[in-house]
């Protein structure tokens, strides 16, 4: 059997080598005749499989290590009779980091001692968006959910949810919807001019879900105003060719990591696994905890000095520190537009080995119960 994957997917050898035989290829370029004599194609992102990829090849399973299924034509796949698999939620822990991390970078460039008195609206709330609001909540925060296809499925939830017009009242707004194309809600630039002219100065706008979900030439017009919100991307409309003018005015923009934790990405790796052994009637025999390293800091100390919110943004950071991938991708925009797709889909492959929050030890002596809380809140283990 032979299985085309996509060289960026982790541990493929790991977790397919007895099942087939493997052949790597970059996602991006990937042409037909690569994919011809292949029974299994497992992909991430960055590969548009449809028909003009696979039709008259052997294919008859897809799996994608991604939550985000918007670069696969399920339909075509489906009148196939064409397998499929992909990955959700295996990342959202990582994007949900990630974005706790730039509000915290957020509060302390705001001078806040209290970061829970930001209010953050939540657009797309899904596994990502779910995750990433119960986080904020134990946390303290004030969190608005806007999701309106989850209102009209769950007339009667529990969940408060909210107009996109009342999320964008928040301190911070942040967007993780699928990309769709699809009325009544589709996402396709959801947020342009009129979206855009509802947020101000002291507030923030995080997209991490896709690039296409905000209207890019419509945020470079806003951008450019006075009064202009800080905006953190993370995702970017034309990936890997995006505009460096929309780079340097962007307060924190990073290459489309928010979902790289090394869990993460092994997570979506096993979960692809999985439903391949299912579609062959194979024994599922592995998981991705059993190859994950130890991590290079894996335990923090606090005292009773320390501050609360300091603390937790302390824990925060030694996980994941967003300014780093900025530096890197501001660099990256220097050269012609072919050097700079390049770089891009580079800090991408190169990407360094970066854990959740939940590989970290933290050792408490004599803290408060809602410290401890915090930390539990963020899935560190505790030592108290
Ligand atoms: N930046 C990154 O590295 C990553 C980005 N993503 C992106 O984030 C997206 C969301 O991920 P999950 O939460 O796991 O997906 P999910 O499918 O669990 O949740 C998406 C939610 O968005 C809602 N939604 C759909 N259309 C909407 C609209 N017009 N307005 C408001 N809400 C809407 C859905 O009802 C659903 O509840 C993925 O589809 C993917 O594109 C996912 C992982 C990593
Ligand atoms: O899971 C998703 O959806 C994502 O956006 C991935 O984190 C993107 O990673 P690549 O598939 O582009 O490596």
């Amino acid at each position: 059997m032979l299985i085309v994957a996509d060289e960026n997917i982790p541990l493929l050898d790991a977790f397919f080598g007895d099942i087939g035989e493997i052949r790597r290829v970059t996602g991006r370029t990937l042409s037909r005749e690569q994919v011809q004599d292949a029974d299994i194609l497992l992909v991430r992102s960055v590969t548009r499989v449809n028909r003009e990829l696979l039709e008259g090849s052997r294919v008859r399973f897809v799996g994608t290590a991604t939550i985000g299924t918007d670069h696969i034509d399920l339909e075509w796949l489906q009148a196939r009779g064409i397998g499929f698999a992909a990955a959700p939620g295996c990342n959202a822990t990582s994007v949900a980091e990630y974005v706790l991390s730039v509000v915290s970078l957020f509060a302390e460039r705001r001078g806040l001692d209290d970061w829970t008195s930001l209010t953050v609206g939540i657009v797309g709330v899904g596994n990502v968006g779910g995750q990433l609001a119960q986080c904020l909540e134990r946390l303290g925060f004030e969190v608005r959910l806007c999701d309106p296809p989850r209102q009209e499925r769950e007339p009667g939830a529990e969940l408060p949810f909210v107009s996109l017009a009342e999320a964008l009242e928040c301190d911070v707004v942040t967007l993780h919807t699928p990309l769709t194309r699809h009325q009544p809600h589709a996402t396709w630039h959801m947020v342009s001019d009129p979206e855009l002219a509802l947020i101000g100065a002291d507030q923030l706008l995080i997209n991490g879900g896709r690039g296409e979900v905000v209207d890019s030439e419509a945020l470079m017009r806003r951008l450019e105003q006075a009064d202009a919100p800080l905006v953190a991307l993370d995702v970017w409309e034309h990936e890997p060719g995006i505009r460096p003018d929309l780079v340097d005015k962007v307060w924190l923009a990073t290459p489309h990591i928010a979902g790289y934790s090394l869990e993460g990405k092994m997570q979506g790796t096993e979960m692809v696994y999985r439903a391949l052994c299912q579609f062959l009637g194979l024994p599922i025999r592995k998981k991705a905890g059993q190859f994950l390293p130890e991590p290079a800091v894996s335990k923090v100390s606090f005292t009773s000095s320390a501050e609360e919110d300091e603390a937790i943004r302390t824990a925060l950071r030694v996980c994941y520190d967003p300014r780093r991938d900025d530096a890197r991708l501001r660099l990256a925009m220097r050269g012609n537009p072919e050097q700079r797709a390049v770089a891009f889909d580079r800090l991408r492959r190169d990407y360094p080995v970066r854990r959740e929050c939940s590989s970290l030890k933290i050792q408490l002596k004599g803290t408060s119960k809602s410290l401890q809380d915090g930390f539990r809140a963020l899935g560190c283990k505790l030592k108290i």
